[in-house]
């Protein structure tokens, strides 16, 4: 059996002596990784109490189960009997982690179990159980979501002796090959201040038709066009559309005319320029970037669809995989354990990916849309605080860069009197092209923000500076 009273009883004592040990073991384990219900109700109030500022003691615990001392609560025990054992049993704060870890090793072991009792009844109804497919996904999903459960899970204990020495051989190894530095964004002025790293998790957010899926695009196409093996998932956008936009950013030149991807969606392209085009096609085609298109995928798909990537990349163009870009987070489908609490969800899906960045040691960028809120304001430049009502992506995300277009705002706000409308189509002219891209989070390193060159026709972002 997959059980352990004694450590869950040994952890729930430790806090009750000691709270300190809820942040010690902070991440290793859940309420509901408890096998005994009791168990999760007391550690899940816990946490909640500990969020809120409140005492963590006994008297919490009795005014949760709601019972008084002589109760029997749990194996024949009163709650102050009960109390007393725990009490008894209680691990130090230092052990702590240990029997945490026990914990969480044994929900995952009941999840397996269950896993593969809920594989062999639905397969087992034949048809009406699903078909082979959707039961075969199903637990698929399930799966992962243990996979993601368990990576890289864990605090490590190091002595400051230590911890310098492996920074040490760290140094000595870049000096020796190079420092690792992330993958560019193709945009040089933006790199300067950050980059995609392996096993971080970036966010870009903004409003819509800012420009996420055109920076992000392009990025994915920088990367793949220095030899990075990327797999853009795409929620939203099929894959003529996304292809049409590859071209006309491939085929873009400062000194040519741009095609715009719309024209080449509408068939209105010259001869002169499909040759422009036919040039572009070739040239991306020897690009290790794998396109995944199709709504409503899970995060859990999506860690599958990453994981399946990397034999395509390497067999097609001898690549591994170097970065993974979802666009984007709204269009994640919710999965069935936090149906109707979408705030949880939205936190459990940017978890997710931040494991599986580490897991897999590859960048995840990730798109994300700012809702309406951001333009009630008079300065409508997004700021971190617009992510806060989504979950926990701005503390999940290693870094956050979010995107504003000054040029969208002003096409669309005609001032009614001559003079102000003049001075409005002026500052229109000098911003066109720009995109604001504020790194307004970085766990690592500076926040700044920097302006890039874009042509939204074309899908293209370049740097600013060689003032296209
Ligand atoms: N020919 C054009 N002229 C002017 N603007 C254009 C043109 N083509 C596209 N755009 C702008 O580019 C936007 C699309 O850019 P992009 O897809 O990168 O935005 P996004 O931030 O990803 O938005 P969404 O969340 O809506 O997908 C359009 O909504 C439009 O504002």
């Amino acid at each position: 059996m997959n059980i352990n009273l004694d450590a869950e009883q040994a952890l729930i004592g430790a806090v009750l002596m000691n709270p300190d040990a809820l942040d010690v073991v902070d991440g290793l384990v859940r309420a509901e990784d408890f096998s005994e219900p009791v168990h999760v109700q007391v550690y899940d109030a816990f946490l909640r109490a500990r969020d809120e500022g409140r005492r963590v003691d006994v008297t919490l615990m009795q005014s949760v189960l709601g019972l008084d001392a002589k109760t029997v609560l749990v194996k024949g025990m009163t709650t102050g009997e009960y109390i007393a054992k725990l009490a008894a049993n209680a691990t130090t704060v230092l052990n702590a982690p240990d029997y945490a870890r026990v914990i969480a090793e044994a929900a995952n072991y009941r999840r397996l179990e269950q896993s593969g009792r809920m594989l062999s009844d639905r397969a087992s109804q034949g048809y009406s159980g699903g078909t082979p497919g959707e039961v075969a996904s199903s637990i698929i999903t399930d799966l992962d979501a243990i996979v993601m459960a368990t990576a890289n899970k864990g605090s490590r204990r190091v002595s400051v002796g230590d911890a310098v020495a492996s920074a040490h051989s760290v140094l000595l190894d870049r000096m020796e090959h190079g420092v690792e530095t992330g993958i560019g964004w193709g945009v040089s002025d933006l790199d300067d201040v950050t980059k995609l790293y392996p096993g971080e998790l970036t966010i870009a957010a903004a409003r819509p038709s800012m420009g996420k899926t055109t920076l992000a695009l392009s990025s994915c196409l920088a990367a793949a066009r220095s030899g990075a093996g990327v797999l853009f998932v795409s929620l939203e956008m099929g894959e003529v559309s996304l292809g049409q936009r590859v071209l006309s950013d491939i085929a873009y030149e400062p000194d040519q005319t741009p095609i715009a991807y719309t024209d080449i969606r509408d068939a209105k392209v010259s001869q002169a320029d499909m040759q422009r085009l036919s040039v572009a096609l070739e040239r991306v085609r020897q690009y290790p970037l794998i396109i995944e298109q199709e709504p409503g995928l899970t995060v859990s798909q999506i860690a599958a669809r990453a994981r399946a990537a990397r034999k395509p990349l390497m067999r097609d163009f001898n690549a591994t995989l170097d970065l993974l870009v979802v666009d984007h987070l709204g269009l994640i489908a919710s999965g069935d354990r936090y149906a109707g609490a979408r705030h949880l969800e939205l936190g459990a899906i940017t978890s997710a990916l931040k494991v599986l960045a580490k897991d897999m040691q590859i960048p995840v960028l990730l798109l994300c849309q700012l809702s309406r809120g951001v333009e009630s304001r008079e300065n409508k430049r997004p700021q971190l605080s617009d992510l806060r009502e989504s979950g926990r992506i701005e503390e999940d995300a290693d870094t956050v860069v979010l995107l504003y277009r000054e040029a969208y705002y002003l096409e669309r706000t005609k001032e009614t009197e001559p003079d102000k409308d003049m001075i409005r189509m002026e500052r229109l002219r000098d911003c066109r092209n720009v995109l604001e891209i504020n790194v307004a989070k970085q766990r690592q390193g500076a926040t700044r923000t920097v302006e890039a060159f874009v042509h939204m026709p074309s899908n293209a972002i370049r740097n600013l500076a060689r003032r296209y």
